[in-house]
This record gives C-alpha cells, sequence and structure tokens, in this order.
C-alpha cells in the first residue's frame, strides 16, 4: 500500500449560501521518500489539498488513506494523535514559539509526544540541530535569527520526530533566494538521509526545479504530473 492515497477527493466550502469547489475529485498516490512539489495559480486548491493530507480537514467526498489508514474514519482525537505522530509541518511564516530558544521550540515537538527520555530528546534535538546546521545556535531565540535560519528550526522541528510525511506550505515564500537555496539544500539532504516524504505547495520555481516529482493544479484538480530524475 502507498504511503498516502487520495480517491475522488472533493472538498466543497460553505460561503453563506453560495458553494466553493475547492477541489473537483482529486486522485493521488504518494510513496515514501518523494519529494513532491505541487504549483497551480492562486485559488486552484493548494492549500486545500495540504490541509486535507495533513488532517487539519475532512474532505467533502472520497477517501484519503495515510499509512494504511483511511482518515475519513477517524475521530478528531485519533486525527490530532495521527497527525503528531505522523506529520510534520512547515510554513511561510515559520511559527517558531517567540518566546522558546532554538533547541526548545524543537524540542517541544518531541515532548508533545510523550515517547522519549530526557536523554533521547536530548540527543535528538542535537543531532537534528546539527543535520540542519544550527549548530551553536541552540540557545537564540527566534528573533536572533536571520529568516533562513528560522526556516531551518522549523525544519528541525518538524523532522525531529521523524514523520512519515513533511507538508511545506509555500516555504520559500519569505526567503531571498540564495537562502531559499540553502533551505532547499537543507531539505533534499534530509530527504535522502532519512527518506522522508515531503510535499510542498509553493509559487517558487526554485522548489519546483528541486522537486522530483511536480504536480500542476488547475480549478481544484491535478492538471499535471510530472517525475524528474534527479
Ligand atoms: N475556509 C474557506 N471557506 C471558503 N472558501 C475557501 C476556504 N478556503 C479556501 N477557499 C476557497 O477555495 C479555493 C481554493 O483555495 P486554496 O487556498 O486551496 O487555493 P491555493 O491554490 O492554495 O491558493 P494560493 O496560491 O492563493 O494560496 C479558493 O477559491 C478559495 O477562495
Amino acid at each position: 500500500m502507498a504511503l498516502l492515497e487520495l480517491k475522488g477527493v472533493k472538498k466543497i466550502y460553505q460561503q453563506g449560501k453560495v458553494e466553493v469547489h475547492a477541489l473537483r475529485g482529486v486522485d493521488l498516490i504518494v510513496e515514501e521518500g518523494e519529494f513532491t512539489s505541487i504549483a497551480g495559480p492562486s485559488g486552484s486548491g493548494k492549500t486545500t489539498l495540504l490541509n486535507l493530507i495533513g488532517c487539519l480537514d475532512k474532505p467533502s467526498e472520497g477517501e484519503i488513506y495515510l499509512d494504511g489508514e483511511e482518515i475519513g474514519k477517524l475521530s478528531k482525537t485519533e486525527l490530532a494523535m495521527l497527525r503528531r505522530r505522523k506529520l510534520g509541518f512547515i510554513f511561510q511564516n515559520y511559527n517558531l514559539i517567540p518566546v522558546l530558544t532554538v533547541y526548545e521550540n524543537v524540542e517541544f515537538a518531541l515532548r508533545l509526544l510523550k515517547e522519549y527520555k530526557p536523554k533521547e530528546i536530548r540527543e535528538r534535538v542535537m543531532e537534528i540541530l546539527e543535520g540542519v546546521g544550527l549548530g551553536g545556535l541552540e540557545h537564540r531565540k527566534p528573533n536572533e535569527l536571520s529568516g533562513g535560519q528560522k526556516q531551518r528550526v522549523a525544519i528541525a522541528r518538524a523532522l525531529v520526530k521523524e514523520p512519515k510525511i513533511v507538508l511545506a506550505d509555500e516555504p520559500t515564500a519569505s526567503l531571498d533566494s540564495e537562502t531559499s537555496k540553502d533551505v532547499l539544500e537543507i531539505m533534499v539532504k534530509m530527504n535522502k538521509k532519512l527518506g522522508t516524504t515531503f510535499i510542498f505547495s509553493t509559487h517558487d520555481p526554485l522548489v519546483m526545479e528541486y522537486a522530483g516529482r511536480l504536480l500542476k493544479m488547475k480549478d481544484g484538480q491535478i492538471i499535471q504530473d510530472e517525475r524528474r530524475e534527479k
């Protein structure tokens, strides 16, 4: 079974009396270890699709299987557990906790899981911070970091629990092109090292260039699915 499978997924938002058809029947299979980017014009449904894959919302129709489980059948609590254990999120605006240090921001994601002993937590956090090139900066607060460094903290936070999939909504939108490149290189490196599946939504041609698979969306449907040799 594929890591992720969407079958006939539709999403309809109710805007007062008007129905907005954000996804109009999406079929998609994503295998473990893919580095996939979703492109498409504004309003084509990219964020809606990521939100459904991220178990932040449920489809109006169709089925989504994540690591063998159909997410439409899960309760809110089960969905939250699944999200915590199997998914990592990276956002355009980093979403770091400003009062916590770099170390504590990353540590927090592991503490939530309640599965690791303090020593293990320390080892894992330090290892992942080294991995994303933030060794030595663990005592800084987010406002003492550059944009690229903040996004690296977000990457470390997403990866520290070794999720099955990392979902990144416009991860380079707040970064200049040089920094975007650095951040993408880090994600490629972690994708290769840990085998984590990455799914991006983006307008950034650079992200599309790095992607091993490029999906194009239009009007709530996937209209192109292109794989590239890397
Ligand atoms: N909560 C909501 N309620 C009603 N309509 C919504 C909601 N969220 C999104 N939409 C609509 O659904 C459609 C798809 O939106 P979505 O945010 O998924 O597009 P997108 O491709 O991510 O766009 P962008 O590139 O601008 O972020 C749009 O028409 C949008 O207005």
